[in-house]
């Protein structure tokens, strides 16, 4: 099977300022894959490529075999972006129908994904709340279910455990991989290691560079650490 996203090549300036340089990566299908990196490093520059939120300066972006962006895309990934986009003044039901209708969902499949998502983020109960009432981590689950609202075979997630209390998280995790297990493919940006440590594939980004992948162990046993931390800092070789 064809891997479900692939850079080619990839650069990215902002006016002069390169800030993504000659990315190459694969997400295989049914695949986490994990960018981690410092902030600023251009993991969100390379997710909104992928998502096609921006355009690259030079390279090739596919998903699914379609070359990014192309709107019938659209259906097929589900996008948690950093900054919530939510309605404010609308309930979290009517966020997420309003969501799901973009998706011309049938009214029975829209219930029952309103009522998976939800429960997936532990929002059944606040449902019928005005989103601007909502704290901010039940912001960032109500962004997640957004997500997955119309069941993407790919999902981009840029930092989503941001904000949200640990047991949550654990849950939001087992999901995630629950997810994987059906063949989906995830992409997933983090600063946290413990959460790196659950993807089956990384790729260290540093200053617009992949500087190293692999998977989790892979990296550990090449560089014969035992922390992804001490990876990081090894690889990026002292690097600011
Ligand atoms: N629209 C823009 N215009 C100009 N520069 C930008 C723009 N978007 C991002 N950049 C720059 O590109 C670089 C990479 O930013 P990016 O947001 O991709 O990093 P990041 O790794 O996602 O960081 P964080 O973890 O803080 O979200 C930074 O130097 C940033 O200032």
């Amino acid at each position: 099977m064809s891997a479900s996203i692939v850079l080619k090549d990839v650069s990215k300036s902002f006016r002069k300022k390169e800030v993504l340089h000659h990315v190459n990566l694969s997400v295989e299908p049914g695949q986490i894959y994990g960018l981690i990196g410092p902030s600023g490093s251009g993991k969100t520059t390379m997710v909104k490529i992928i998502v096609g939120m921006d355009r690259p300066t030079k390279g090739d972006v596919q998903v699914l075999d379609t070359k990014v962006p192309n709107l019938n895309l659209l259906q097929k990934i589900g996008y948690m972006a950093q900054a919530d986009a939510l309605y404010t003044d609308l309930t979290g039901e009517e966020n997420l129908a309003f969501f799901a209708s973009l998706f011309k969902l049938k009214k029975n499949v829209q219930k029952e994904r309103i009522a998976y998502a939800a429960n997936l983020v532990n929002l059944t109960s606040d449902l019928k709340k005005k989103v601007q009432d909502y704290s901010g981590g039940m912001k960032r689950r109500l962004s997640l279910a957004v997500a997955l609202i119309q069941d993407p075979q790919v999902l981009v997630l840029d930092e989503p455990t941001v904000g949200i209390d640990p047991e949550l998280r654990l849950s939001i995790w087992a999901e995630i991989q629950r997810l994987k297990l059906t063949g989906k493919t995830i992409l997933i940006t983090t600063h946290v290691m413990d959460e790196a440590e659950k993807c089956d594939y990384l790729a260290m980004v540093r200053d617009g560079e992949i500087i190293t992948s692999g998977s989790p162990q892979e990296l550990k046993k090449q560089y014969g650490i035992a922390t992804l931390e001490e990876v990081f800092l090894k690889a990026g070789g002292g690097k600011k």
